[in-house]
């Protein structure tokens, strides 16, 4: 049976559900359960801390977590990420009240409130900046307004905590993060001996798969047989459009993957060659 450790709590908790649910895996029902099996999948989810989740996987007691990748690299556990989930985006930074530092470097000296204290004091000796670190559990806007810090750094995705609480970012974003699938630092180099190899495998294909039905539609049009090349240049699938003869002599049917951020663009793009009938239809899951 897989152990797979998944967000209880917090920004990461529902899309990590959400994804596990769309790949086909049984969730648990209500948010006060720790565990559940899926014996369909011989897959059991483990519902633990965010912050604990490298700690678990770094163990080997259990094979692969979500987390995020500030998170993981704030812990400093033996564990590297396998895959990104591109949900939970966000950049880690600097920030403090208009006019006290410009930079980094100007940091020297003040006292830097954050959730994510691995981070920043590695981040500081890495700039040559002596600071203080002053850890905090959450809600660190505040630390300035009541005085605990002159510094914060902590995770910013909107921008709107930090206009609330009147403070700006300053220098440049200490890293940018997202969801990630973890697993034990060297697990894969020791993969010919694990059992789990396999299941870690499928599990990795079905979330790539529910990652691709997110970002891609399909595309379907007719055009004809000699602009058939500017099309193909158009929409190149991931390996190939499929081609396919029509009735109407001198046509063809197209047929391919495009990122659904860009289908609207390509539809002009193909309707201004001559294209027409053009359709994109949702992925609901795929197996690349
Ligand atoms: N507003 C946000 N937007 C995107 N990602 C976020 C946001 N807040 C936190 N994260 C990400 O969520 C992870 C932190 O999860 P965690 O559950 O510890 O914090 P949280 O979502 O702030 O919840 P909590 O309310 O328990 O503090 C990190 O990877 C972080 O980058
Ligand atoms: O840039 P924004 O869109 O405003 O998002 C960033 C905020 O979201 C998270 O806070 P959360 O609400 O989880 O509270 P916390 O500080 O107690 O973790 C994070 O810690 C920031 O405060
Ligand atoms: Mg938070």
């Amino acid at each position: 049976m897989l152990r797979i450790a998944v967000p209880n709590k917090g920004s990461l908790s529902g899309p990590a559900a959400d994804m596990l649910h769309e790949a086909g895996y049984r969730q648990r029902r209500e948010s006060k359960e720790l565990r559940t099996v899926d014996p369909t999948n011989e897959v059991e989810f483990f519902y633990l801390r965010p912050r604990d989740i490298a700690i678990y996987v770094s163990s080997g007691r259990l094979d692969i977590g979500i987390t995020g990748r500030d998170l993981l690299v704030d812990s400093g556990a033996n564990a590297e990420e396998i895959l990104p989930l591109g949900f939970a985006r966000s950049t880690f930074r600097y920030a403090t009240k208009p006019g006290t530092a410009a930079g980094v470097a100007d940091l020297g000296g003040r006292t830097v409130a954050t959730s994510y204290e691995g981070i920043v004091a590695k981040h500081l000796a890495d700039q040559g900046v002596d600071a203080s670190v002053v850890h905090l559990d959450g809600a660190v806007e505040t630390a300035i307004e009541l005085g605990v810090a002159e510094v914060i750094a902590d995770v910013v995705e909107t921008g709107t905590s930090l206009r609330n609480a009147g403070l700006e970012v300053i220098g440049e974003p200490i890293m940018k993060s997202e969801a990630i699938v973890i697993r034990r630092t060297g697990a894969s180099a020791d993969a010919a001996e694990d059992s789990a190899e396999p299941k870690v495998q499928q599990f990795l294909r079905r979330l790539q798969g529910v990652l691709v039905a997110r970002t891609y539609v399909m595309m379907d049009y007719d055009c004809r047989a000699e602009h058939l090349e500017q099309a193909v240049a158009i929409t190149p699938g991931l390996e190939g459009p499929t081609i396919s003869p029509l009735h109407n002599e001198g046509w063809v049917a197209v047929r391919a993957m495009v990122p659904a951020e860009d289908a609207q663009r390509i539809m002009d793009d193909l309707y201004d060659i001559g294209a027409r009938a053009i359709l994109t239809t949702a992925i609901h899951a795929c197996r690349l």
